[in-house]
């Protein structure tokens, strides 16, 4: 045994090799050897950590119980039960169970890694979910659980830390701790089990019994979390919760947006009577599932950190065409790759991050703007085509239509790299004008003490521009002679605003429309919910009967107006509506 006893944790998280003996059928005994990586996380009873297995290169996520924690019959039993039951599941919505084996310290449950952590970071990260997502996820949930409850297994711990998330972004059913199984249908169980959020009523009364309807509570808690951002019954102490839950004392708070679809959903769910709440068939049946829209199979890996893109939203909306999601379609965003510890802080790290996966470009589709058609004018030539607010930490960085990467920083310098990625601005705001100071640079040389902000551009423009190959030909020098950057930015409630150095000032709406106004030619871009671009000039826009698009011009002048009274202050609500 190559991984010496351990004394404390600190020992124990080194890494090393692990061997599992093997009895052969001859009696032999073969040893398999393996790496242990990097930690993944801890539970209440096992540490978990990547092993790679040094005959075959596979890595598996190893939870590693120390023999020690089932000196108690229970615990022991407890562990026995949970391996017997995930060995026997074989499903692609339940983490796959893969081999155990154990040494003199230690019990080793070797499963399918999931390197996208939980969908309980994936909550803390985001505050809340899209209903587009929330459809998504519960499809794949109920999926598994469909397959659990035909083997006549209740999980009894259905939360989101136990929804894992695989690389490509499925949710994995995990932790078979507290599940059982039945030994025919009408079987009642009687342990009390859970975790207190979570936790039907029928299983705190106990005195019926309970069954898999306990799962599909939990289901209902699960919906009711992602869509609202907290658990319905949460309060600061665990009685009060157990008093909320037995009461059904719950409700939808009126500042989150929910459909009535979702509502019905949730409210349809948590019954106190367990015979009413609605099969794992009839939920899918339920009008949250068909309003319309398609569901995506799976989300990109870009909605760890952010929303889905308006492009990408768009694809599934009512009589989108082409809304099928096709496995090069779901991969067209990328995501910083979300680190153990990143997950702590409300936004992803950018520094030391990797892709999670190699992707296309999300696809744009510009409608070509005809001049001649009446009322029509020239579309702006430059503005931002996707961002993302770091300013939790660094700052906005964003990409340009005319291929350039910029990033605002939080102390208001700002740098701008042309399309090719070679040559960059970097402007700081000196003197009594504060006027902005230019200097121009190579990603190869460059002042020292610009290698912090350097870095942080290579990594915004990687995680905007994904796979992105600039097209060839593109040469720095000439969108660098005068480049277009963000000079401001502020968000708002409804939208994120940017004033460009061109005189472009853009706002791009919650509901995803846009606006695009340019003040030195006088015309307006507007992008409407369906994506669809049109340029008109700005008298005409007014005038226009597309009520939409005026109010939400005139939302924009109001905000230009505030801008530009306001301090430069990225971040600041302008007193608005
Ligand atoms: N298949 C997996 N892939 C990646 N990480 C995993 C996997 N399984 C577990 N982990 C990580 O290890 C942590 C502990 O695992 P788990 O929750 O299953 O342990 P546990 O002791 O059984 O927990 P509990 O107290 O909930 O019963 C998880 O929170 C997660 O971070």
């Amino acid at each position: 045994m190559a991984l010496k006893s351990s004394r404390n944790q600190e020992e124990s998280d080194t890494a090393g090799v692990v061997e599992e003996k093997v009895v052969k059928v001859n009696g032999d005994i073969a040893i398999r050897r393996y790496n242990k990586g990097r930690f993944l996380g801890k539970g209440g009873f096992a540490r978990c950590y990547e092993f790679t297995s040094l005959e075959t290169r596979k890595i598996a996520a190893a939870k590693v119980v120390p023999k020690a924690s089932l000196a108690k019959a229970r615990a022991k039993q407890k562990l026995m039960s949970e391996i017997k039951i995930h060995r026997s599941l074989h499903h692609p919505n339940i983490v796959s169970f893969e081999h155990f084996f154990e040494d003199n310290e230690n019990v080793y449950i070797l499963l399918e890694l999931c390197t996208n952590q939980t969908m309980n970071e994936l909550l803390r990260r985001r505050k809340r979910l899209t209903e587009l997502e929330v459809q998504c996820y519960l499809m794949q949930i109920i999926s598994g659980m469909k397959y659990l409850h035909s083997h006549r297994v209740i999980h009894r711990d259905l939360k989101l830390g136990n929804f894992f998330l695989s690389d490509k972004m499925e949710v994995k059913i995990g932790d078979f701790g507290l599940a059982t199984k039945l030994e025919h249908d009408g079987e009642r169980k009687r342990t009390i089990c859970g975790t207190p959020n979570y936790i039907a009523p029928e299983v705190l009364d106990g005195k019926q019994g309970h069954s898999y309807e306990v799962d599909v509570w939990s289901l209902g808690v699960v919906a009711y979390t992602l869509l609202v951002g907290k658990p319905p019954f949460e309060t600061s102490d665990v009685k009060t919760t157990y008093r909320r839950i037995r009461m059904n004392a719950y409700s939808f708070p009126d500042h989150v947006p929910l459909s009535e679809q979702s509502k019905s959903l949730i409210t349809r769910i948590l019954v106190n009577d367990p015979s009413k709440r609605p099969s794992l068939d009839e939920m899918l049946d339920h009008e949250f599932f068909h309003q319309g829209n398609s569901i995506p199979k799976l989300l990109p890996p870009s909605t760890l950190a952010c929303p889905p893109s308006s492009s990408f939203l768009r694809q599934f909306q009512p009589g989108a065409t082409n809304p099928q999601v096709s496995s090069t379609q779901r991969l067209t965003e990328t995501a910083p790759n979300i680190s153990k510890q990143s997950s702590r802080t409300s936004r992803p790290e950018l520094v030391n991050t990797e892709r999670i996966s190699r992707v296309k470009e999300e696809t744009k589709q510009l409608p070509t703007i005809a001049n001649s058609s009446q009322g029509m004018a020239n579309a702006p030539e430059v503005w931002v085509k996707k961002w993302v607010d770091y300013s939790s930490k660094y700052g906005l960085g964003y990409l340009l239509s005319n291929g350039s990467t910029g990033v605002f920083f939080n102390d208001a310098t700002k740098v701008i790299l042309g399309p090719a990625g070679h040559r960059f601005n970097y402007m700081e705001r000196k003197g009594p004008e504060k006027q902005d100071m230019v200097t121009s640079h190579t990603l190869t040389e460059y002042p020292k003490e610009l290698q912090k902000k350097v870095t942080l551009l290579q990594h915004f423009r990687s995680y905007l521009e994904g796979d992105i190959k600039q097209e060839t030909g593109v040469e720095d020098e000439n969108t660098m002679a005068n480049p277009v950057y963000v000079k401001k930015w502020m968000r708002t409630r409804h939208a994120i605003m940017f004033r460009l150095s061109n005189k472009i000032v853009q706002v791009n709406f919650q509901d995803h429309t846009e606006i695009i106004l340019s003040s030195e030619t006088r015309v307006v871009t507007y992008v409407n919910k369906k994506g669809e671009r049109t340029t008109y000039p700005l008298a005409t826009a007014q005038e226009s009967t597309n009520h939409e698009m005026t109010k939400r011009l005139k939302y924009t002048k109001d905000i230009l107006t505030h801008m530009l009274n306001a301090p430069n202050k990225p971040g600041e609500e302008p007193p608005l509506d």
